[in-house]
């Protein structure tokens, strides 16, 4: 049940509230179990996703902006693990925000989850950063074959002698590089910092009908298309199919 996954996690209070997730521009995807718990359903588990604004370092070690989708907290019910439910949050997440994971963010994962990345979607080659977020390998790859927007460097103003121009450059990557630990002022504090909340109140969180008909009319809920993410099919060949789909829902 949900007072589970709060007990799991020590939490005095929630700390995420409707409120919070729609100013931060969070999502909160649930999957629920709506047959049990007498016909009111339970929460088996949930995930949240939101754009962060990030400074990350490349396989080069050069900084880039990037404001990606990022997972800032997984949790599946003790009892209900390596079930696949996790797996079942995850890409329906994908489907709706269409995305691919290795474009994601990963906010301070735990081993366990490091392990589901690993298996379900081949996401093993991180990219050392100094902030708590996980980026992959194929992030960068990714981002420069389409929308890379690498902190700019200014074109060299005028004509300057050859000699200039190295010193210029030097002194331009010296004025790139931002202070460790570095928190852009323009941010809220909590957007790199690592304080993250394992968090969530359900109760607060927003409430739509808790119904089958969720699952079936939601978006990319159709598990017999074809396959959008020819990457991460890859390491699907394991993948059990052990669940009753037709008593969850997603909210
Ligand atoms: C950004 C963050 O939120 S980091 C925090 C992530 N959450 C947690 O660590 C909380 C505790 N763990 C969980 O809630 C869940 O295990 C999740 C959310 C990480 C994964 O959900 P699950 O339903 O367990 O995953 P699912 O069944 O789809 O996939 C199973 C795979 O996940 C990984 N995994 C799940 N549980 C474990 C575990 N106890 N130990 C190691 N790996 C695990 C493994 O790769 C596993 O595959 P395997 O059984 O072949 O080794």
């Amino acid at each position: 049940s949900h007072g589970t996954a709060l007990q799991a996690q020590h939490l005095p209070a929630p700390v995420t509230s409707a409120s919070k997730l729609q100013s931060q521009r969070h999502q909160l995807y649930l999957l629920k179990d709506g047959e049990s718990n007498g016909g009111r359903g339970v929460v088996v588990g949930f995930l949240k996703v939101g754009y962060k604004k990030l400074f990350l370092l490349d396989q080069q070690g050069a900084h880039i902006e990037a404001e990606p989708l990022s997972v800032l907290d997984f949790y599946v019910a003790e009892n209900l693990q390596r079930h696949g439910y996790g797996r079942e949050l995850f890409d329906f997440m994908l489907q709706h925000k269409n995305v691919e994971p290795v474009m994601m963010a990963y906010d301070r994962p735990s081993p366990k989850f490091l392990s589901f990345l690993a298996k379900h979607y081949c996401l093993t080659q991180s990219v050392p950063q100094v902030n708590n977020f996980v980026v992959f390998e194929a992030f960068f790859l990714n981002r420069a074959a389409t929308q890379s927007r690498k902190v700019p460097l200014r074109k060299p103003d005028g004509e300057i002698k050859p000699y200039s121009l190295m010193e210029r450059e030097v002194v331009r990557q010296e004025q790139k590089a931002p202070p460790w630990p570095f928190v852009p002022p323009h941010l809220p504090q909590e957007s790199v910092s690592s304080q993250r909340s394992h968090s969530l109140s359900v109760e607060s969180s927003p409430s739509r009908a808790a119904t089958r008909a969720a699952l079936a009319s939601a978006p990319g809920s159709n598990r017999d298309q074809s396959p959008r993410f020819p990457l991460t099919e890859r390491c699907r060949e394991k993948r059990t199919s052990s669940l009753n789909r037709s008593q969850l829902g997603f909210h």
